[in-house]
């Protein structure tokens, strides 16, 4: 909103262009690399202008205090972008709410009683239940000697989970249902990357009718909102049996029916709601499962050591439940590692300023730099998990050389439960299994390039072969 840095010079950044800024120039394949390249040009703390929008990008821990810490209310918002602003019913939900009292409530439901411990931990026999599910499925794999597709796998189990998590339901009972879901989210996904003129010129806005995005938007938006009213139609169902009253779409009804909270909360509030828990938890786990095989595939000592200590630990089990897990101190560390080399979220969530501030006066968002930063970290590029064996680096984002989870008020509330998932999958993928890169191909060919997107996706498929241990 600090368009006039009225005392201090903008800080550097590269020039741009009358009207358009740097919008032609920016390389969005992969917006985190591109930034991080940029600032080791112009700096740890950037200016850039996309359109009329200006804007700050930091990368440095102690930029990252002053703004998520010392400065996290100023920073709390968030830019309203048109096709998020859809998706979110205007910004019902949580993740792209404006700073106000109802996002305050809202959030406080979500950690009081939709993502708390008590309530992950009552979701714990559906994960353990899945992941047994997807080890049957990669045992076929290994006896037919068949590659098992990683990346497939993983966005098939995570949506499983949260099919079950979110609406009591299994999706992947015929495919069909299964496959509708993960096309959803993915036109969730190609919504929030479009480019909508309104968004960057907002004169322009016109354009976005002629160019059809607006309708597309609107044919997805109404997509969504018909899937999510027949789940809603299907709990409010009095034939529906009790034993299965107990899934988030059943307590978000149960709170608009207890009228506990300050406002109303409308159907628009639970799907908008719905919408953050389907991509928060099928885009979340499952990539950085995704990414700790990669890395661990590259680093096969590091593999070896990983699978010596779940091994020696539990023994002939043939699967690990999350209370074995969580005491498994090198599998924490290989993923915080993994965390950090490839964190979910790179650039976390862009915030906006709601006054104008003294932190130099710009919109900062934190960049993924701070975490290859060689300044920071000894080896940066290196997949090392020992550098957080006895260190007291956590994922809770009081560090702020190390936020995969963001940080302050609009930190990530699903931290939980992003970590207890990753860490049973992972786990049992290498309890169960050994895993060996397919013929032919060598671990210095497993690219590490990431797709387009809010999320770090990882570009290619993960595809590896399964071999049960002698
Ligand atoms: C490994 C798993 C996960 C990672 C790495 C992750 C990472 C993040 C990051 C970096 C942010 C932005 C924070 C900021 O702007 O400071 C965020 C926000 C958010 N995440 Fe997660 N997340 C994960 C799992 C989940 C899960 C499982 C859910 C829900 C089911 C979830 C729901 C949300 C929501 C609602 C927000 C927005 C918070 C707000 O604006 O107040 N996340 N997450």
């Amino acid at each position: 909103k600090n368009t006039k840095p009225s005392r201090k010079p903008n800080p550097l950044g590269p020039t741009g262009l009358p009207f358009v800024g740097n919008l032609l120039q920016i390389d969005t394949s992969c917006m985190h690399e591109y930034l991080w390249e940029l600032a080791n040009k112009y700096g740890l703390l950037m200016s850039m202008k996309l359109g009329s929008r200006p804007l700050v990008v930091i990368s440095s821990p102690r930029l990252a205090v002053e703004v998520l810490k010392n400065r996290d209310l100023v920073f709390s918002g968030r830019p309203k972008m048109k096709g998020q602003q859809k998706m979110s019913y205007n910004g019902l939900d949580i993740a792209l709410a404006p700073y106000s009292q109802e996002w305050r409530e809202m959030r406080k439901i979500c950690i009081l009683h939709l993502l708390s411990v008590k309530r992950v931990q009552q979701f714990r026999p559906i994960r353990e239940d899945d992941v047994s599910q997807m080890i049957s499925r990669i045992v076929k794999d290994a006896t037919q000697s068949k590659v098992t597709n990683l990346s497939e796998t993983m966005i098939s189990v995570t949506s499983t989970m949260i099919g079950r998590i979110a609406f009591g339901k299994r999706l992947d009972e015929d495919g069909h249902e299964q496959r509708k879901f993960e096309e959803l989210v993915h036109e969730v996904h190609a919504m929030f990357l479009g480019f909508f003129f309104s968004d960057y010129f907002p004169s322009l806005g016109w354009m976005d009718k002629i160019t059809g995005i607006n309708h597309r938007l609107e044919r997805i938006f109404e997509k969504f909102d018909s899937f999510y009213q027949e789940l809603i139609n299907e709990h409010l169902d009095p034939d529906r049996p009790e034993s299965m009253n107990d899934d988030i779409i059943d307590l978000m009804l149960q709170l608009q029916k207890d009228k506990s909270t300050s406002f109303d909360i409308t159907m628009d509030h639970i799907k908008a709601f719905l919408m953050n828990v389907f991509l928060g938890g099928t885009d979340s786990s499952g990539i950085v499962v995704t990414w700790a095989m990669t890395a661990l595939i590259k680093n096969p000592s590091v593999m070896k050591r990983l699978q010596g200590e779940i091994r020696q630990t539990m023994g002939n089990k043939e699967i690990l439940d999350e209370d074995e897990v969580e005491k498994l101190p090198f599998l924490k560390a290989t993923v915080k590692e993994t965390l950090r080399l490839y964190p979910v979220a790179p650039l976390l969530m862009p915030r906006e300023t709601l006054e104008k501030c003294k932190v130099d006066g710009y919109e900062i968002q934190p960049t993924w730099g701070i975490g290859r930063d060689p300044e920071i970290w000894e080896n940066a590029d290196e997949f090392r998990p020992d550098r957080f064996l006895n260190s007291d680096i956590d994922t809770k984002g009081q560090d702020y050389r190390y936020l995969p989870f963001g940080s302050g008020r609009r930190g990530c509330p699903g931290d939980y439960m992003g970590l207890i998932t990753t860490h049973l999958l992972l786990a049992n993928l290498l309890h169960s299994f050994d895993w060996e890169l397919p013929p032919g191909i060598h671990k210095d060919d497993v690219e590490t390039q990431s797709l387009p997107g809010f999320a770090m996706n990882k570009k290619n498929a993960l595809k590896l072969l399964a071999k049960i241990p002698g």
